[in-house]
């Protein structure tokens, strides 16, 4: 007989462990400018009571037997490791047999041998932010006092690997780095790194009342651009000028996120971040409060959805907030969009970076829509043949063999 599950979707409640507080303050960030939410909290750390009763509701409510942990910040290193060591025993003491992973998001500077030796123990993934080499990273990601902070985070990884732990690099694209695609990628691979995510930089800047600086998509549409943020035409050319690299050398030897998200998408199976999925609400974020929000970039007040100590988490996490939520993704797309051969690639990206008018004149289309549309055309009959490959059950890599017959094909 079959078995029927009530919920289709995985469940993921990423934590806060310390809300919005950070040993760093990298001009981009988007989320430190978050305890403007909570100013009038003294004391702004998850306390072990509230983590008993996220790690309680948080196992019950899955319907699967693998259970992903996510923390995330602010920066998560900054709680003592016996924080840690206190929500891998309530794991075990609520687990009752179920497989639970851990993964935790940092920016690498407070790394230490007993760190890594809990990390390594444990099994935990590590994602470092570091932006490539030192001048791009060294730009924007830096401390209170305006210190650099590449040496650190560098010091980081050679610590996870000396300790055998699991780590992948998370890098943003901004203004600046956006122009040396090469000298970033290459980074990455002579540092052994074998799984790679970035994420553009896209920003709008406006004074709200409660001290906030960033846009959210209520504000008005002509808030002006952060200087930091990429054009349209640089995340083309970067994306383009990487795959060009990735698809001769390196297809099965580094995961590029978003190339592997472009090929689930060109097979037709759900990718595995939601910028590039039909719907949103993969993830949902809880504050160090209990505060529970539709995703890490809406932490916004108009997008919270209850408090664990006044609803459970599958209430609000399958509630119809957040289901309205993840289907308007789809259901806003501008005219442009719903007639563009990409949308199955693109699916209009994210929600937070549609703040343009489609050619109709219909608000709601990316604002990186060039870029993309570059993209998808250059990498298109790659895709063709990766997706063959796959179907036929063989591997995709061998498109590395057939680069040069691709490329007389496009002509
Ligand atoms: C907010 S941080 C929290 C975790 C930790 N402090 C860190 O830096 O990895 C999570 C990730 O968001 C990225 N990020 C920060 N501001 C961003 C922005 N405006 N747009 C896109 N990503 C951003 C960071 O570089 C980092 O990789
Ligand atoms: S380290 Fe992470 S949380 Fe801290 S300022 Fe940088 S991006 Fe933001
Ligand atoms: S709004 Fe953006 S980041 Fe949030 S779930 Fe949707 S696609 Fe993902
Ligand atoms: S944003 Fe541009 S590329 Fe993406 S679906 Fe819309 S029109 Fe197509």
């Amino acid at each position: 007989m079959a078995t029927i599950s009530p919920f289709a979707r995985p469940l993921y409640v990423m934590l806060k462990p310390v809300g919005a507080a950070c040993n760093l303050r990298c001009e981009y960030c988007y989320y430190l400018e978050k305890s403007n939410l909570y100013k009038d909290t003294q004391k702004r750390v998850l306390t072990e009571e509230m983590l008993e009763q996220f790690t309680r509701e948080y196992i019950e409510a899955q319907t699967s037997p693998d259970i992903l942990f996510t923390w995330h910040g602010g920066e998560p290193l900054i709680r003592p490791l016996s924080f840690y060591r206190k929500a891998v025993e309530l794991q075990r003491k609520y687990g009752a047999g179920r497989r639970i992973s851990n993964s935790i998001q940092t920016n690498g500077t407070l790394l230490n041998d007993e760190w890594c030796r809990f990390l390594r123990e444990n099994n935990w993934l590590v994602g470092i932010s570091i932006d490539g080499p030192r001048e791009f990273h060294d730009e924007f990601r830096r401390t209170a006092s305006g210190g650099q902070t590449w040496q650190k985070v560098m010091h980081g990884i050679r610590l996870l690997k000396r300790h055998g732990v699991e780590w992948n690099a998370m890098a943003v694209v901004n203004d600046f780095n956006a122009d040396y695609p090469l000298d970033f990628y290459h980074f990455f691979k002579e540092n052994g790194c074998q799984y790679l995510q970035f994420t553009p930089i896209v920003e709008r800047t406006v004074n709200h009342a409660d001290g906030r600086h960033l846009a959210t998509l209520t504000d008005a549409a002509d808030a002006p651009l952060s200087d930091m943020s990429v054009t349209p035409e640089q995340w083309g050319r970067f994306l383009c000028t990487i795959f060009d690299e990735w698809v001769r050398h390196d297809v099965g030897k580094i995961y590029v996120e978003l190339f592997d998200c472009m090929l689930a998408n060109w097979v037709g199976v759900t990718p595995g971040i939601c910028m590039y999925a039909k719907e949103c609400g993969h993830a949902g974020v809880m504050e160090f409060n209990g505060d529970v929000y539709s995703c890490d970039h809406f932490v916004f007040p108009e997008y919270r959805l209850g408090n664990i100590r006044e609803k459970t988490i599958t209430e609000m996490l399958y509630g119809e907030q957040q289901q309205h939520f993840s289907e308007l993704k789809h259901k806003s797309l501008p005219q442009e969009c719903k007639e563009c051969r990409w949308e199955f690639a693109c699916h209009g990206e994210c929600p937070k970076n549609r703040f343009v008018n489609d050619c109709y004149g219909n608000p709601g289309k990316n604002y990186l829509c060039r870029g993309y549309r570059q993209f998808f055309e250059h990498v298109a009959p790659y895709m063709e043949f990766m997706k063959n490959e796959y179907l036929n059950q063989r591997p995709p890599a061998n498109v590395m063999d057939r680069v040069e017959e691709i490329e007389r094909q496009r002509g």
